[in-house]
């Protein structure tokens, strides 16, 4: 395969770099179902495995290669006359297909690892080149560790290899090791001094020990390279590969300055990084860059203003170029007003149905308990809206509750009863009901009766906002109210002081209505 002079060949060695570093191994039909959501991503070839290395991996790159219709497979061999042929074995039924075959060419490697002299390794490329070709025209050939390579040896290795009939040399740092100057150098020099490096496509596969595996691949396509080596959310040995999707995402994005293309279709990249992460056990972080779940994700008040007025003011590219629906506005303590009416109006409600202030203050306090704020949270304040009973006759001003296995659970209250502040103290047969003893008790000679208690989450999980609803009896009438809080004798003792608000008011009514009346009367 050749390379057009503006388009980047994508070779993804997710299923062979990428599963050489997983934690349990893909069975036979992850890994195909894998190859084929690459297919449909647009990856031009796939190194589905490494032939030789088991029979579970040659059956496994052979029904990938079946299964294959447009992106070509590939399999990886040693420089290894047994290795060529059981690569070519697991591929023959496809009707093309890639060997990839490799030597190092670093001195640390040549000598340490090999144990051979660097003629003997150039001679051994070479062997292996030419075997690759009585089985197919479409030959890639390594040099495992060129980042570390001496760039005279880089070169002859390079120019021997293309002529024995390798289509496609590939140029790794293989440990991560250069930076994108000096592997931009090493590229340049190859274009530079080997002479017959026009009749192959130069790859490069770049490892990411420094963090630098996607940076060192761009800087060498800027410099000619027309293949990339990368894998789905960067897995591979150690740090891991250049990330397919990031890669991909700044042709794409930075097209109008690279003017470079790609077949890679970008709206299959979230689908397919899901699939990846989750057959593969390797969750993704947070903020990984184009798949992360924070990549579309704004969190704070002067950002999220920002896209709500202009989408480009913080995303640089569209969720949905990515195949994310849509970007995440989080409702944090950090977020502002613009996004929290933003929010309540896609929740249906009107900016006349809610004080926004009011509603704001509220959200920060639950906010700076919670962190994340979420749509039923969001709801539940507006709904209770704690703070119309701000000037209440009863007011909560001080809680303390105990409880645990083996102790007597107690509470001290401290309420606003008026004008006047009272405490009390009580036990119970938990926290709520030693508070609601305490509170009981202060009222004196007010006789109320709890005849009904609920709690309910409002949420999920164990930072759920605790909903609590007291049904209290009073002079023969039945009384209703509801508490709202991250704790659950809170919660209880807003309900309770939200019930007794309201049978307050009923009695000021009554006696405003017998006043009339006695007016009226007389
Ligand atoms: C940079 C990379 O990612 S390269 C790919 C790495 N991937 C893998 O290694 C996964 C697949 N590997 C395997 O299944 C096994 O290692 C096998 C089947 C390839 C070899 O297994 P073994 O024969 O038991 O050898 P082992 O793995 O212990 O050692 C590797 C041997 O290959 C030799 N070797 C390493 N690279 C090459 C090469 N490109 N060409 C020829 N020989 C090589 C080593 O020098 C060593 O040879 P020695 O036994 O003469 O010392
Ligand atoms: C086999 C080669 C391409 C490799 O995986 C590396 O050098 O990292």
């Amino acid at each position: 395969m050749t390379a057009d002079t503006d388009r980047v060949l994508f070779f993804d060695t997710t299923l062979r770099d990428g599963e050489q570093a997983l934690p349990a191994s893909l069975s036979a039909k992850e890994k195909l179902q894998i190859a084929l959501a690459l297919e449909r991503l647009g990856v031009d070839i796939i190194e589905a495995g490494f032939p030789v290395s088991s029979p579970g991996d040659f059956a496994s790159v052979k029904t990938i290669a079946q299964s294959l219709r447009t992106a070509i497979p590939c399999g990886l061999a040693r420089a290894l006359p047994a290795d060529i042929e059981a690569c070519s074995d697991a591929l023959k039924s496809a009707s093309r297909f890639r060997i990839h075959t490799f030597i190092a060419t670093s001195d640390i490697h040549v000598n340490a690892k090999l144990r051979k002299s660097q003629q003997q390794v150039v001679e051994m490329a070479v062997a292996a080149v030419k075997h690759a070709r009585r089985y197919t025209d479409d030959v890639e050939f390594s040099c495992e560790d060129a980042g570390r390579t001496h760039i005279d040896y880089l070169c002859r290795m390079v120019e021997a290899a293309i002529n024995a009939g390798a289509s496609t040399v590939n140029i790794p740092d293989t440990v991560g090791y250069t930076t994108p100057t000096e592997f931009a150098g090493i590229i340049e020099s190859l274009f530079n001094r080997v002479p017959n490096i026009d009749n192959a496509v130069i790859s490069v596969h770049c490892h990411n020990d420094l963090g630098l595996a996607v940076a060192n691949s761009l800087a060498a396509v800027e410099k000619g390279a027309r293949q990339v080596e990368c894998t789905i959310n960067g897995i591979g040995e150690r740090a891991g590969n250049c990330a397919l999707e990031e890669i991909a995402m700044i042709l794409k994005t930075r097209q109008s300055h690279l003017n470079l293309e790609c077949n890679i279709r970008s709206t299959e990249i979230s689908r397919t990084s899901k699939l990846v992460s989750q057959l593969c056990n390797m969750p993704v972080q947070a903020n990984k860059a184009i798949v992360g779940a924070n990549a579309f994700s704004h969190s704070s008040g002067i950002h999220q203003d920002g896209v709500l007025k202009a989408q480009n003011t913080y995303e640089i590219m569209t969720p949905e170029s990515v195949g994310i629906n849509k970007n995440l506005l989080n409702l944090t303590s950090r977020s502002g007003r613009h996004v929290i009416k933003h929010r309540l109006t896609e929740l249906g409600y009107q900016s006349t149905d809610y004080d926004l202030d009011t509603i704001y203050q509220a959200f920060l306090q639950l906010a700076d308990k919670k962190g994340q704020v979420y749509d039923y949270d969001l709801e539940a304040l507006l709904f209770f809206d704690q703070q119309k009973h701000e000037q209440a006759y009863y007011q909560l001003l001080y809680l303390q509750a105990s409880s645990g296995r083996e102790v007597v659970p107690s509470a001290t209250v401290t309420l606003k009863i008026g004008e006047q502040e009272k405490s009390g103290a009580a036990i119970g047969n938990g926290p709520v009901d030693a508070a609601f003893n305490a509170i009981i008790t202060m009222l004196g000679n007010i006789e109320v009766e709890v005849v009904d208690f609920k709690l309910d989450s409002k949420g999920q999980g164990a930072d759920a906002l605790a909903q609590v609803s007291v049904i209290l009896s009073y002079k023969s009438r039945r009384f209703h109210g509801i508490g709202l809080a991250t704790d659950i004798v809170e919660a209880g003792v807003k309900a309770l002081i939200y019930v007794l608000n309201n049978t307050y008011v009923a009695d000021q009514i009554d006696h405003h209505k017998t006043q009339q009346e006695r007016i009226a009367g007389a």
